[in-house]
Formats: structure tokens, sequence, C-alpha cells
């Protein structure tokens, strides 16, 4: 399979999860930093997963799943470990809404990433399903190598281009700026604790002045 990726916009949108096991909890850890409305489906749930509906992050449907357990979701992911009520959640979600079944049994409208998040970075890996455990390897170097720092920088860079784009308004300048807005020194000023110094080297591009 030759899978599209993308980044989805599920605010407020509603979410179900089918299944309240190890692997529902590593799909609900991975919704929660969005604002989407999160609904688990299961007789029993463990108890990261019963922290999460305690602090008011997800719903909780203590039941067995039915039909009408999936109406109107936009995503719904059947993580449950039985294959036959997979299928009953593959039977009844609509072709408009987006399906992901952990045992990769059936239908399968998209899988999952393992991902990092740093702030507004987000690095997102996958062997499209050939070794999810390579998947998870990769992932703990990429945590390794973008420390937390990197939300500041980005944050940053977020910052400059904001104010590039509000200030300069030839193409080519802007377009100059922004370049130069990704020299290393801003990183290492950073890593420093030297805001000063970056925005005081923003201001120069603002006013043109910087020629490194
Ligand atoms: C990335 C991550 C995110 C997440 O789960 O959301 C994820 N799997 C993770 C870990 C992991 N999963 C498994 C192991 C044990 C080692 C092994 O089996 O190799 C480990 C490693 C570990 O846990 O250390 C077992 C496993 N996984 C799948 C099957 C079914 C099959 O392949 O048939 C089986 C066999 C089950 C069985 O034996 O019955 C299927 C899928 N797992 C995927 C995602 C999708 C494609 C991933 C890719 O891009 O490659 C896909 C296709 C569907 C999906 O679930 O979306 C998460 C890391 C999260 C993190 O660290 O943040
Ligand atoms: N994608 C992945 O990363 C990955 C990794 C490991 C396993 N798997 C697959 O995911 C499945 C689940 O793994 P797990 O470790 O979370 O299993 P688990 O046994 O810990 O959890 C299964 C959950 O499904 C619930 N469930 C069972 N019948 C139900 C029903 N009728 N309605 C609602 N909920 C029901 C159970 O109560 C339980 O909470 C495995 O069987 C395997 O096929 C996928």
């Amino acid at each position: 399979m030759t899978y599209f990726p993308a980044l989805l916009n599920i605010d407020y949108k509603k979410v179900v999860v089918v299944g309240g096991g190890n692997v529902a909890a590593q799909k609900v850890r991975a919704l929660l930093p969005t604002k989407a409305n999160i609904h688990i489906i299961s007789p029993d749930l463990i108890a990261e997963l019963a922290s999460y509906v305690q602090e008011g992050r997800a719903i909780w449907h203590e039941k067995q799943f039915a039909p009408h357990d999936v109406d109107d979701a936009v995503l719904v992911f059947a993580t449950t470990n039985s294959e036959a009520v997979n299928d009953a959640v593959e039977e009844a979600t609509q072709h408009w809404q987006q399906f992901s079944r952990a045992d990769m049994k059936g239908r399968v409208d998209f899988i999952n990433p393992a991902v990092v998040r740093r702030g507004e970075l987000i690095l997102a890996v996958s062997t499209s399903g050939a070794s999810p455990g390579y998947t998870r390897k990769l992932k703990a170097e990429l945590e390794e190598q973008f420390d937390e720092s990197y939300a500041q920088y980005i944050a940053f860079l977020k910052h400059c281009r904001q104010q590039i784009n509000a200030t300069l308004t030839d193409k080519a300048a802007k377009r100059k700026a922004l370049q130069q807005t990704l020299c290393p020194e801003i990183f290492d000023w950073l890593q420093q604790g030297d805001v000063q110094q970056c925005e005081a080297f923003l201001q120069n591009l603002l006013n043109g002045e910087q020629s490194t």
C-alpha cells in the first residue's frame, strides 16, 4: 500500500475509539493534543485511559460496541482484541468516515504514524505498516535528536515569519529575510537563552540591514 501523509484538523469533531486496552491508549494519547471530542467504547479501561476520562479529556461509554456508537464520527479506531468486534465496527463505519483497524484485517482508510511533538513541530514516522517496531525505534532516536528546545526555536521562527510578512512588502526582500532566519546562529542563541540577540537579529532583517 502506498499511503498519503496528511495532517488533519479534527478540533471539535467526534472521534470514536472502540476498545479500552493498550492499543486504544496509544491512539487516545495521540489524539489528546488536539481538541477532538474523544469517545471510548469499551466495557473496561486500563488505568491510563481511566485517568484521561477522570480528567474530562475523553468520554467513556462503558459498554460493548453497538453500530450506532460510530454515528457522526469523522475518525473511527477499531482496537479491540476480537476480530469479530473489529469486523462489526468496520461494518458500521460509513464510507465518509475514516476507519483505522489496529489488527489490519480488513478495510483500513488510514494507519497511525509514531509522533514526536515539540510545540508546533510535528515529526511523524511510518514504515507503512512494514515494521511498527522500527517505527518506534526511529521515534526514540528523533526524540533524542529533537529535544524540547525545538519548541521555542519553531515558535521564534513563526514570530519572525509573522513580523517579516507584516513589515516587508517587496517579495524578493521577504524571501531573503525568511531565508536568513534559518541561519544556525538563531538556534544557538536560543539555546544560550539569548533572546535579545535573536530579537536584534530580527530587527535588522526588518530594517533590511542584516547581511549574513
Ligand atoms: C507507530 C504506532 C502508533 C500507534 O500505535 O498509534 C503503531 N504501532 C506502534 C507500535 C507497535 N505495534 C506493534 C508493535 C510490536 C512489534 C511488531 O509487531 O512489529 C509495536 C512496537 C512496540 O509497541 O514497541 C504491533 C503491531 N502493529 C500493527 C500490527 C498489526 C499488523 O501489522 O498486522 C501489529 C501486530 C499485532 C499482533 O501481533 O497482533 C499495526 C500497525 N501499527 C501501527 C502504528 C500502524 C503502522 C505503523 C508503521 O508505520 O509501521 C499499523 C499498521 C496500524 C495502526 O495501528 O495504525 C506505535 C508506536 C507508538 C509510539 O511509540 O508512539
Ligand atoms: N496497531 C498496533 O500498534 C498494535 C499493537 C499491538 C496489538 N495490536 C492489535 O490490537 C489489538 C488490541 O491490543 P491491546 O493490547 O489493546 O488488547 P487488550 O486485550 O489490552 O484490549 C482489548 C480491549 O478491547 C475491549 N473489547 C473487547 N470486546 C469489546 C467489545 N465488544 N466492545 C468494546 N470493546 C471491546 C476489551 O474490553 C479491551 O479493553 C490486538 O489484538 C492486536 O490485534 C495492534
